[in-house]
Formats: C-alpha cells, sequence, structure tokens
C-alpha cells in the first residue's frame, strides 16, 4: 500500500493536516494507520473531538474497503476500546465511535458472539449466512422471491437533546449495531453485531432511494402478472409509515407514479388499476374507505388471498390515489406511545390492483405498515387497553414469525390461519409473488436491543429465500436446540400474551362488577363510532369496481354503523343522518379517541370529491364498471337455501332470518318500522340461483357471480355433490375433463390437479382401491383435518364475539352507568344494534358451517 493512498484517505476523511506528525511517528501506509487504537490520538497530535470521530471512522472504512490491509482483520473489533458515554454508556456515532468528553476510561468493544441459532431457532452454522462468520455475500438480486432490506432513521431532536448517539453503522450493505452491555463485575462493554442485508439505507437516504431498490422492481414484477407485497417491520418510531405510507412521499406514492407511466403505454391499455386500504386491528379487518366496515379474509380456489367485501375504487393518476388514500388514513386506529406520539395501533394494508377489462385481478402490489414489533412492556404502556393492543399487535408477529419459521423449514403445514395477518399475508410468501420486507431501525443507543430484535426478525426472513439453499433443521442440525430457542423467543411474548389471555378469560369466566370493569376496557377497544358515516359515492365521476365478493350495496344509506349507537342514540324514528365524511385535515389522523370524540366534526365528500371534474369518465366505461342491479350481501351459499341438506332442515338464510326477527313478538315491532338502523342493514335482492354458482374451496368460494371471471377459468370445483346445481355441475365437469388426461372417470380431479383447499376427489373406485387411490385418499383425510382444525378455530372466534356481544347488551341494559360504556341500553335502538351484530356474526357461523358441511357430505359420498 503507498504512501499516496494513505493521503488520499486522509484528504477524504478531511485530516491530510495530520500526515506530517504521522508520517514523523512512521505511519506512512493504510497498514500502519490500522493499528493505531485511541489511546495514540492523543499523541499524535489528534485531540479534537471532530477529529478523534474522523480518524476512528476512517480506520473502521479502511478495515472494510480494504481487507487485505494488515491489521483489518487481525485486529478485530474487540480489541478496540472505546471511551465511555457520559453520564450513560454507550453514546457512540454511526461510526462507532465514542462522542464523550470524557475518555479517560475506555470501553472495550467486542464482536458478538455468534449464536448457534438465529433468532428464529434455525441454527446458523453452516448456512452460509451472509453477515455471519461465513462473510459470504449473497446475490443481491432484485428480482428474488423475497428481499430484506434495512432502513435506518437519522436521530430525531429529542433524541439528539437527550445526548443520545447513533449505533448503527452502515457500510454498503453491511450493518453494524453496538449494544451497551455490563459485564457481571459491573464493567462496561459493547457488544458489536454485524449484519449483512440485500440493501441497507443510512440514515441520508431518500424515499426516492429507498424506493429504486425496494418497490420499483415489485412494480415491474406487478405488470408482469405478479403479487407482490412491500412491507415495514419494525419498532414504533422507527420509519415504517414514513417510509411506507406517508401521505406525499412514502413509497406506494412513488410505486403509482410509476404504475401510470406504465398504465398509459400502449400494451397496457386494457388494464386499469384500483386501490383497496384496510387496516387490521385488535385482530378484525376494517375497510378504510368504507366506513371501517369489519372485513374477512378468504382464499379463492387458487389459494390468492381475496379480502370479502373490500371496497375498492378505480383510480386514474397519482392525485386520485392520494385523495384516496388520505380520506382512508384519516380512519386509521392510532395512539400514543411513549415512543411515538402518532403511533399506529394496527397493521395497515394498502393495495393497488391492475385488472383487466372483465375486471379479473392480473396484478397486485400491497404496501404493508405494520404496527410497531416491540413487546408492550417495552413500549412503556401502562394503561390496560393500550397494553391490550399491544398484546394483539405482538401475537400476530408472533404468527407471522411462525409462519416465517414453518416456510423456511419446509414444514408441511404453514400456520397462516393463525391471525389475520398471516392470513391475509399468505399470498405474499407462497405461489406466484415477490416479497420485499423494509426493517426500520431507530439507531439511537437506547433502543438498541429493539433494534436488534429487528434485525434479527429481518434476518430470519432473509434465510427464506432460495439462495439461501441449506434449509434450516430440516439438515440435520441441531432440533432440539431449535426447539429450545423458539421456546425462549414464544416466551420473550408470553408475557403479552398471558394478559390478553387474562383479560379474555375474565371477561369470559367472571360476573358482577368486576365483569363490567373489564368488558368496559375491552369494549372501548373494539368500539369504533363511525367517523366516515356515510360516503357519497359519485358514480358519474367514479367507478367502482364490482366483484364476486362485493357484498355491500353502495347504494344503501348505512346510519350508523357499528359502535354508533351509544353516540347517535339521540335520534329519533325515521330521522335522517345527512351523509358524511372524513374531516379533511391531511395531518389529521384518526386516533381513537377522536373517533370517539369528533362525531360532530364532520364535512360532506367522498374521496374523489374534491377531482370530480378531473374524473371525467366515459360514462358507459362507468356503468360497466358500476355495480350492477340486483348483486348485493351473499353471506350464504347460494344452494345453502336452495339446495343443500342445512336449507331443508329449516335454518333460515339471512333474508329469512330478518323477515323472522320481524315476526316475532318484540322483534315484530322493530322490524315492521323502516328506522334508519334497519335500514342500514336490508340488503338487495339476491340474484336468482341460476345465477350463482358454487365451489367448495371454503366459505368464501362458495359464491361466485355469473359472468365473473375472478377464478379465470379455472374453476375450482373439483366435488361432485348433489347439492351443486347445473350450471356447476357443466363447470366441474369441462375441468375434470380438461384434467382427464387418462384419468379413470368423468368428474374425478387428477391426482397431479389436486389442491387441499378445494378437495379434488379420486374417481370411485371401479374394482378395488388401487394404491393410487389410496394415496390420494390419505392426502385428501390430511387437508380435510386441517380444514377441520381451520373451521373449528373459526367457529370457536365467533362464538366468543358472540358471548362477547351478548356480555354487552346485558351489561348495557342492567344500568344506565354501563349504558354509556357499552353502547346499549335499555331501548328499541339499541336491541336492534344488537340484532344487526349478531345477524352478521351469524352469517359467517353459518358460512363456516356449511362450507364444513358440504365438504363433509362429499367426501363421505365418495368415501
Ligand atoms: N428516514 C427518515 N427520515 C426522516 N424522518 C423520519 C425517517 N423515518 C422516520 N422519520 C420520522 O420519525 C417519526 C416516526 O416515524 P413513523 O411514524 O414513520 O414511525 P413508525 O415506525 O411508523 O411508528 P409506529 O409503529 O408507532 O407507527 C416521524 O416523525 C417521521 O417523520
Amino acid at each position: 500500500m503507498s504512501t499516496s493512498l494513505l493521503l488520499e484517505m486522509l484528504r477524504r476523511s478531511g485530516l491530510e493536516h495530520f500526515y506530517p506528525s504521522f508520517s514523523t511517528r512512521g505511519i506512512t501506509q493504510l497498514d500502519n494507520l490500522v493499528q493505531l487504537s485511541m489511546q495514540d490520538y492523543n499523541s499524535l497530535g489528534v485531540t479534537s473531538m471532530e477529529d478523534r470521530r474522523r480518524l476512528f471512522q476512517l480506520i473502521q472504512t479502511i478495515k472494510t474497503e480494504y481487507p487485505d490491509v494488515s491489521g483489518s482483520t487481525s485486529a478485530p473489533a474487540s480489541s478496540t476500546t472505546m471511551a465511555p458515554s457520559s453520564p450513560g454508556m454507550g453514546t457512540m456515532d454511526g461510526s462507532g465511535y465514542e462522542a464523550s468528553e470524557d475518555e479517560e476510561e475506555a470501553i472495550p468493544v467486542q464482536e458478538a458472539r455468534q449464536r448457534g441459532l438465529d433468532a428464529y431457532s434455525v441454527p446458523t452454522r453452516n448456512k452460509g449466512t451472509p453477515g455471519r462468520s461465513t462473510g459470504a455475500y449473497i446475490a443481491n438480486d432484485l428480482t428474488a422471491k423475497i428481499r430484506v432490506c434495512v432502513r435506518k432513521r437519522p436521530l430525531n431532536s429529542k433524541e439528539i437533546n437527550r445526548g443520545e448517539k447513533d449505533m448503527a453503522g452502515v457500510t454498503g450493505r453491511q450493518l453494524t449495531v453496538d449494544e451497551p452491555k455490563v459485564r457481571v463485575d459491573m464493567t462496561k462493554y459493547i457488544e458489536r453485531h454485524g449484519f449483512i442485508f440485500d440493501e441497507v439505507f443510512d440514515s441520508d437516504a431518500t424515499n426516492e432511494d429507498v424506493y429504486r431498490r425496494t418497490a420499483y422492481p415489485l412494480v415491474q414484477y406487478l405488470f408482469e402478472g405478479g403479487r407482490a407485497t412491500c412491507f415495514a417491520y419494525g419498532q414504533t418510531g422507527s420509519g415504517k409509515t414514513f417510509t411506507m405510507l406517508d401521505d406525499k412521499q412514502g413509497l406506494y406514492v412513488l410505486a403509482a407514479r410509476d404504475i401510470f407511466v406504465m398504465l398509459r403505454k400502449p400494451e397496457n391499455a386494457h388494464l386499469t388499476a384500483y386501490i383497496g386500504f384496510y387496516e387490521i386491528y385488535q385482530g378484525h379487518l376494517h375497510d378504510l374507505l368504507n366506513k371501517r366496515k369489519k372485513l374477512h379474509p378468504r382464499e379463492d380456489g387458487k389459494s390468492n388471498v381475496v379480502i370479502s367485501g373490500l371496497k375498492e375504487y378505480e383510480i386514474l393518476n397519482v392525485e386520485g390515489l392520494m385523495q384516496v388514500f388520505e380520506y382512508g388514513n384519516n380512519a386509521r386506529s392510532t395512539g400514543s406511545t411513549n415512543a411515538n406520539a402518532d403511533s399506529s395501533r394496527s397493521h395497515a394494508i394498502m393495495q393497488i390492483m391492475l385488472k383487466d377489462q372483465s375486471r379479473n385481478v392480473v396484478g397486485k402490489l400491497s404496501f404493508i405498515d405494520l404496527a410497531g414489533s416491540e413487546r408492550g412492556a417495552d413500549r412503556g404502556e401502562t394503561d390496560a387497553k393500550t397494553r391490550m393492543e399491544g398484546a394483539e399487535i405482538n401475537k400476530s408477529l408472533l404468527a407471522l414469525k411462525e409462519c416465517i419459521r414453518a416456510l423456511d423449514q419446509d414444514k408441511k403445514h404453514t400456520p397462516f390461519r393463525q391471525s389475520k395477518l398471516t392470513q391475509v399475508l399468505k399470498d405474499s410468501f407462497v405461489g406466484n409473488s415477490r416479497t420485499c420486507m423494509v426493517a426500520t431501525i431507530s439507531p439511537n443507543n437506547s433502543n438498541s436491543e429493539h433494534t436488534l430484535n429487528t434485525l434479527r426478525y429481518a434476518d430470519r426472513v432473509k434465510e427464506l429465500k432460495a439462495e439461501g439453499g441449506a434449509k434450516g433443521v430440516a439438515q440435520g442440525q441441531d432440533v432440539s436446540a431449535a426447539q429450545e430457542e423458539y421456546m425462549d423467543d414464544v416466551e420473550g411474548y408470553e408475557e403479552d400474551e398471558l394478559e390478553a389471555n387474562v383479560y379474555d378469560d375474565d371477561y369470559l369466566s367472571s360476573e358482577g362488577e368486576n365483569v363490567a370493569d373489564v368488558t368496559i376496557d375491552l369494549l372501548e377497544d373494539e368500539e369504533f363510532p363511525d367517523l366516515l358515516d356515510q360516503e357519497e359515492m359519485d358514480h358519474h365521476t367514479l367507478a367502482m369496481t364490482t366483484y364476486d365478493h362485493e357484498l355491500e350495496d353502495p347504494n344503501s344509506k348505512r346510519v350508523g354503523g357499528r359502535g354508533g349507537f351509544g353516540n347517535q342514540g339521540a335520534l329519533s324514528h325515521g330521522q335522517q343522518i345527512q351523509p358524511q365524511s372524513p374531516r379533511q385535515t391531511p395531518s389529521s389522523r384518526h386516533t381513537l379517541q377522536q373517533q370517539r370524540d369528533s362525531n360532530t366534526d364532520r364535512t360532506r365528500g367522498s374521496p374523489f370529491a374534491k377531482s370530480k371534474s378531473s374524473r371525467e369518465r366515459d360514462p358507459q366505461q362507468a356503468s360497466k364498471n358500476r355495480k350492477p342491479e340486483g348483486l348485493s350481501r351473499l353471506p350464504m351459499p347460494r344452494n345453502f337455501q336452495s339446495s343443500t341438506p342445512s336449507s331443508s332442515s329449516g335454518i333460515p338464510g339471512p333474508q329469512h332470518r330478518h323477515s323472522q326477527s320481524g315476526g316475532s313478538g318484540r322483534n315484530n315491532s322493530t322490524t315492521s318500522n323502516s328506522s334508519p338502523p334497519l335500514a342500514m342493514k336490508s340488503r338487495e335482492p339476491k340474484p336468482s340461483p341460476s345465477d350463482m354458482s358454487i365451489s367448495p374451496g371454503g366459505p368464501s368460494d362458495y359464491i361466485s357471480q355469473k359472468g365473473s371471471n375472478t377464478n379465470n377459468g379455472a374453476s375450482p370445483i373439483a366435488i361432485k355433490h348433489p347439492s351443486i346445481n347445473t350450471k356447476n355441475h357443466q363447470q366441474s365437469s369441462s375441468m375434470s375433463s380438461s384434467n382427464r388426461n387418462g384419468a379413470a372417470s368423468a368428474g374425478s380431479a387428477t391426482p397431479g390437479s389436486h389442491d387441499p383447499n378445494n378437495y379434488p376427489m379420486a374417481s370411485p373406485p371401479t374394482s378395488s382401491p388401487t394404491s393410487e387411490g389410496r394415496r390420494l385418499m390419505e392426502v385428501e383425510m390430511d387437508a380435510f383435518i386441517q380444514e377441520h382444525q381451520a373451521q373449528m378455530r373459526d367457529c370457536a372466534e365467533l362464538t366468543k364475539r358472540e358471548t362477547k356481544l351478548l356480555a354487552q347488551v346485558t351489561l348495557g341494559m342492567s344500568s344506565t352507568v354501563h349504558a354509556q360504556s357499552t353502547g346499549f341500553s335499555n331501548n328499541r335502538e339499541s336491541f336492534l344494534k344488537y340484532l344487526s351484530d349478531l345477524d352478521e356474526i351469524v352469517d359467517e357461523k353459518l358460512i363456516t358451517i356449511v362450507a364444513m358441511s358440504q365438504k363433509l357430505k362429499a367426501l363421505r359420498g365418495q368415501a
């Protein structure tokens, strides 16, 4: 190494004036420089804080950029000493340099020992994990199925004022995090952890920089017909929302800009973009573009996740997208935590869909802003409600982690159904999909533990990448150790989960006042008086997507809504509630408290109200996209009423239930009066059975509208069942025949076409069962048992909701004290709301049960 190189490096760091002093001490080459320790700095005349910091940083850079320089590898960080912080410890900047005034007492830095297992229980040895001892780099392929990137935010003014320092050093794709530690003998030291990711964005990276290397490749993939997901994971306040869903410069805006450029190309003229925006709060999905209406994730026959009832808006340009987004963003659940005054308390999911002229989804890009990843106790949450929220968040992130683990270990069953989050993220990880995770980190020392947790989580996701090759414990590594680590991992969240369960248990098992108190806590979490009370859809300027699972009549004047009763109790019968919209203040994200307090602060409008003129469209096109008359919410499978044994056994469909409740006793008087609450729940006439087709893939798969092509012609129907109508029969037969290829008989799915979601049946054996047939039967048994388990979980959850509802009602009716907190009181409106909520739950239960019943019967028939 030459002297000129040393000079050049010193010049780059603004330290060239030290060269004479260095050379007189024999430091003329990089090799000499990297041997220096900080004790040498004073004797070399490097005394100012700034110069010392620069020199330290320069030495680190040389070690990284010139690994051949002697000392760069032989002088590990463990030999470095660092001064303590004042008054605490570990106040270093991004270079790892201790910037304390008092540099007398040095704090040693030592490399973190490599764990035998990573944070997600998979042994790290021999996995070729970049950033670990192997030092091997993975190929940074922008088109990889799963990419994991890290973004470090700058220190904020509060942290700077507190004297906190940047503990995370970024060099290329490498990241080091210095963690302050204390030994048992009370001596302090710094543990340095090293990681490598697909991308590491330093604190000065702009959203545009991040976008180019994260979401942009996904936009391209979207136009290739793929499903892509970009999600932000990290501690609260680390920059997830800023990165993903900032209303002006979030990745979604930058992506939309490119999407519309692409859409203007002639080859994409047949495509149209739509937006959907919802959140997962407390284990429930809420449509942020539709008055926080509850939604339900389902799977279609091709394992694509479909959010049943999600309202989607066609968008024509970035401005339109931002308007719709702003509308939805105002409805998000936020709260104040110690770490972030405007903290997201939910997982927010914004989807941009490309649809062709038949309104088939041909590509989907989702942006997900996950809720903060740290545990409730760590967030400094003291009140029960906030901790409950935190517990639910952690439960879902734990489920996500378990899914990642299962996928990584090639487990046969991935527990996607453990949480709503994993249910909706399922198609981000399987099939024709690409996912980019952006782990956001705070650089300050007091957050280093959370930062490390985030990075370990990210590291684990990275292991999913195909490049990794080896598959964790499946490769015969230390399974018991992995299990042990897994238990630690789970226990990390145990406290929070326990808390959630304790509340639930108390609620369900206690009586009297205790129940009341707990109930109130619970109810506060779940009640969302509708801020977005009534949106006026302008059908001349806004074409709303129609899709099979669309359940709500866009023209129905929904009044009140879930949780709205308590606030609207003063309504007299027949009184009209004026259409209202969210407040238009861009910064006014909708906090829970605001939701409770601000029902009066509303203005009229729709997401597109501002841009009507710019959205003039071909009326024919608009009417084509408009929901056809007669399509309605259809919570029950068509054949449930028409042909299933269940219907004949007297279980009423939803319509019947409405009329039934209106025809008996107390209900009679309520339903005969066309009060607003009832009007809200009224549904359009359902299409005739002949308009419907049925698929047995699951509750959501039961219904598809005539003429819609969500299955792209590949019907998931595989079961021959007497209750399937003629049309289905034809569909089923045609599919079967197309799949036949030598199969024993028409109507049987070929083994190769088996999809556990659809339970394709083996042909009825013509003679004794073949080994092929037996194998297929085993697969079916397995799939059915899994489905049964999932169905039971769904039913249990619904029963829990039903129990809670009943408790709310009885509690609210018992005294005026509780009436306010529960939103229920001893009056007619409350009773109607109770019926309406119960109706929703029972509908869902029935769908689940009928779906199971049909699969069961079909299987038994075939077996
Ligand atoms: N890269 C960045 N550059 C500048 N400011 C940033 C950056 N990242 C985050 N911030 C700022 O930090 C604050 C917290 O960011 P943000 O709300 O995005 O955090 P979060 O991770 O979404 O938190 P929570 O989980 O609580 O919602 C915001 O004021 C944001 O503007």
